[in-house]
């Protein structure tokens, strides 16, 4: 069980996350959706250990992820949605910053870089990728430690149909497994992963019970 309590963020005067809560078992998928602005990235800066909260705790298995930089390091993966690339570099040069070179070799085959197609091009320069090359990329990077649990801002923006496969593929694999995703998303397609969806307005998280209907959803969001 991951139990998020209390989160408060605000930068300077203005309050972007008042009391945050909420709990998720492990294998599941929990959908962060808002506005923009809303504070949707801040909140998953937070539980990365970017940014420190003004209160709260980001506990699993019974340590709180916040305070235990060590056991968050081993943990938690963040996929931004800016990528963390080098893009002088190739697709190996930059995994090999990442991977010890003979775990690189096994993943290519059969690990998630395999799962991503990264293999198809692991000579090109991040300079010279599309975006959804660089995003399946920025994935291989993240789950190098095999974290258990991921934080993914919106992955699937911007990205064509067969690169949004690869992704929720990976995403689906990765529950199975027993991993657990906060996954801050405005795709349709990733909002049919997330086994809870909660909205975020005014600072303030709510559940939402989402049914496919998105003008619904939209109405509630504005
Ligand atoms: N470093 C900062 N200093 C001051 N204000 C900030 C800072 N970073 C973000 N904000 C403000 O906090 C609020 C939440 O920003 P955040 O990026 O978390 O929203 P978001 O929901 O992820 O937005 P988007 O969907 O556009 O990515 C916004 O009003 C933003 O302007």
């Amino acid at each position: 069980m991951i139990k998020i309590k209390g989160i408060e963020k605000k930068y300077i005067k203005k309050i972007v996350l008042k009391d945050i809560n909420f709990e998720m078992n492990e294998g599941s998928c929990v959908g962060i959706l808002g506005g923009n602005g809303s504070g949707k990235t801040t909140l998953l800066s937070v539980l990365a250990g970017i940014l420190k909260p003004d209160a709260g705790q980001f506990i699993y298995m019974g340590r709180d992820l916040l305070r235990d930089k060590i056991f968050r390091r081993s943990t938690v993966g963040l996929i931004p949605q800016t990528n963390p690339l080098i893009e002088e570099l190739s697709a190996w040069d930059n995994l090999i910053l990442w991977y010890d070179k003979n775990e690189l070799l096994k993943a290519l085959k059969s690990g998630v870089p395999a799962m991503l197609g990264i293999d198809e091009f692991l000579n090109v320069r991040v300079s010279r990728m599309s975006g959804g090359m660089k995003k399946r990329l920025s994935i291989a990077c993240a789950v190098a430690s095999s974290p258990r649990v991921l934080l993914m801002d919106e992955p699937s923006a911007a990205l064509d149909l067969v690169c949004k496969e690869h992704i929720h593929n990976y995403i689906n694999a990765f529950k199975k497994a027993g991993g657990s995703i906060i996954l801050v998303t405005h795709d349709e397609g990733d909002l049919k992963l997330c086994t809870r969806h909660y909205i975020l307005k005014n600072g303030i998280l709510e559940a939402y019970i989402y049914d496919g209907d998105v003008h619904k959803l939209v109405d509630r969001i504005r």
